[in-house]
């Protein structure tokens, strides 16, 4: 779906994302980590088309962004910025969700059936004002717009920051049911919690190099990648490797206590 081909770029004051190579599989549920500064939001718009590779090819469903406008690619690809409100644009959740799907959608009766299946979707009221809503229910407004078109692959930079536990799970339940549904996901984040409990596939980005690309489990297991990175692994992974002793599979809370019950009886 994303084909990265010893892609780099370079920020005018030195900072820089370099010759990575990476492809992003139909159905994947990837997660980008990484240390502050890593270049990870650089990533995200490559993807995009926000930024255009100064060396390499980045392709979107065969398309070279470099020759391809973003407003084209957009189509293809529904980007979902860290702060809410830099997405948000209209007086109502109604007029958002419409406003996005302008580009998408030509015929105004289809376009006003989409947006009222939207809308019951997520149980929202078309004529409340966006920005008198909580953080949590602004991040699920921008998310409902960028969804509203169905893009093929969906780029997430941070979509839980700031939120708590139930508008976290909400929003990454969602996610889940897109993936399922055939939605090629990345996903930007700093919760190592999150990426145990979510992702399938791990991209590790350090000082703008790609140094690790796998599954879950064996990423979250390679504590000299992750300490390479700046990242500790998740609790659950985390205990486990540090009790070795044949606990060093384990990933979860609950195949931990069945472990220890196990052991215990
Ligand atoms: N518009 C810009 N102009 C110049 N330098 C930039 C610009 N945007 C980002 N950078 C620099 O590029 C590097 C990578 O930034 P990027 O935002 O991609 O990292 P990140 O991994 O997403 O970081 P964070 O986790 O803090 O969001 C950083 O050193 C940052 O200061």
């Amino acid at each position: 779906m994303i084909r990265f081909e010893n892609v780099s770029f370079r920020y005018p004051g030195g900072a820089q994302v370099k010759a990575l190579n990476f492809e992003l599989n139909k159905g994947d549920f990837a997660v980008l980590v990484g240390a502050n500064g890593a270049g990870k939001s650089t990533v995200s718009k490559l993807c995009n088309g926000l930024l255009k590779p100064q060396e390499g090819h980045v392709f979107v469903k065969g398309q070279d962004t470099r020759s391809v406008p973003t407003s084209t690619l957009a189509k293809d690809v529904g980007f979902l910025f860290q702060n809410p409100d830099r997405q948000i644009c209209q007086p109502t959740v109604e007029k958002e969700i419409g406003f996005g799907l302008q580009f998408a959608i030509s015929d105004e009766a289809a376009r006003a059936a989409r947006c009222r299946a939207v809308l019951d979707a997520f149980g929202f009221e078309g004529d409340r004002v966006p920005f008198s809503m909580s953080r949590g229910e602004r991040q699920r407004i921008a998310l409902a717009s960028v969804i509203a078109a169905r893009p093929d692959i969906l780029i997430l930079d941070e979509p839980t920051t700031g939120l708590n536990y139930q508008e976290c799970v909400r929003i990454m339940s969602l996610l889940c049911e897109l993936n399922a549904g055939g939605t090629t996901i990345l996903m930007i984040t700093h919760d190592m919690e999150l990426v145990q409990d979510y992702a399938q596939r791990v991209l590790v980005l350090c000082e703008g190099e790609l140094i690790g690309d796998g599954p879950v489990h064996t990423v979250m297991r390679d504590e000299a990648l992750l300490a390479r990175a700046a990242l500790l692994p998740a609790q659950i992974p985390g205990l486990a490797l540090r009790l070795g002793q044949g606990f060093e599979q384990i990933n979860t809370v609950q195949e931990m206590a069945a472990e220890l019950e196990r052991r215990c009886s």
